[in-house]
């Protein structure tokens, strides 16, 4: 029998893993496989449960939001396994996996990994840290570690944009220098990203970007004025702030380096607390195989 590990966060979104174990086991085990669950809790850390991973086992299911899913690929790459992952959605936002076309529904998502391909996709990299959807900084970019965990079970994303809403207020513009050979900006930033795949907080910013092209997508919302901000943000609605950018800079790249001034300024990887200034990103073509 094939072997596979399942690690579920029971804290994610509203706990709907919990409530589907049996769907999902019976679902792999028609299809041949073994199951050997680890239950992510506060008592137990995540780390220990790689001790027992190697390459005799088919793949990994992560069952989580994107914070999850970026702590299992870090210890993935910390631990140099390279055995396929496959993707739950059990989380409030879900961006990487939603991106991928995972269905929201647990078994349906069981039947479309059990007869998915394995694909090699893009990783981002920042400093030390491996990252699957985003890199950001900046304002409303950390929003999700700011939320609550009892806050997104109980409103999911609406959380977040109530969150979102609280920062305005606050806008406050960085200076930031970046460094690549594609393409250098010295000057203000509101909002920085670097995406691998298209979406935060489920809002499509960054929809030409590709997770096999070898290249991160960076997007900086400048906040020359808030006139010209608000304009922006409002195209960002219609989708359309990327074709004639006014108040933003969008360039691909692959390799690049990214100061801000602030020290005490977190960066934000797929949700979790990133690296602080200065940040070497790249982009590890085919770094992660997925299946989907
Ligand atoms: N290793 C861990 N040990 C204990 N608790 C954890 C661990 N990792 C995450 N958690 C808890 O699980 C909660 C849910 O995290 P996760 O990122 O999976 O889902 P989410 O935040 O609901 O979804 P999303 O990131 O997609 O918006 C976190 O708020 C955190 O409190």
């Amino acid at each position: 029998m094939k072997k596979i590990k399942f690690i579920y966060n029971p804290f994610s979104g509203d706990g709907v893993v919990t409530k589907n174990l049996d769907t999902i086991i019976s679902k792999y085990q028609a299809k041949g496989y073994t199951i050997i669950p680890f239950r992510i809790s506060t008592e137990q850390n995540l780390e220990e449960t790689f001790s027992d991973i190697d390459s005799s086992y088919h793949h990994i299911l992560g069952a989580g939001g994107d914070g999850t899913i970026n702590q299992i690929i870090n210890l993935m790459k910390e631990k140099n396994l390279d055995i396929p992952l496959a993707i739950l959605p059990v989380g409030t936002a879900n961006d990487f996996a939603k991106y991928i076309g995972m269905p929201a529904d647990i078994g349906e998502a069981c039947n479309k990994i059990l007869s998915g391909e394995i694909r090699e996709i893009d990783l981002g990299k920042a400093n030390d840290k491996y990252f699957i959807n985003v890199f950001s900084f900046g304002l409303f970019t950390d929003i999700s570690q700011k939320t609550p965990t009892h806050q997104k079970n109980t409103l999911g994303k609406l959380a977040y944009y109530i969150n979102g809403i609280k920062e305005l207020p606050s806008l406050k513009k960085l200076d930031i220098k970046v460094t690549s050979d594609e393409f250098s900006y010295e000057g203000n930033a509101l909002i920085f990203f670097t995406f691998n795949g298209r979406t935060a907080g489920n809002i499509n910013i960054s929809y030409k970007s590709e997770i096999n092209d070898g290249l991160l997508d960076v997007i900086i919302v400048k906040g020359e004025n808030i006139l010209s901000t608000f304009l922006s943000l409002f195209e960002f609605l219609k989708l359309e702030h990327l074709e004639e950018p006014k108040d933003i800079i969008h360039f691909k790249s692959s390799d690049f380096v990214v100061k801000y001034l602030d020290s005490s300024l977190n960066s934000d990887i797929d949700g979790e607390v990133g690296p602080k200034s200065p940040v070497h990103i790249s982009c590890i073509k085919n770094g992660l195989k997925i299946i989907y």
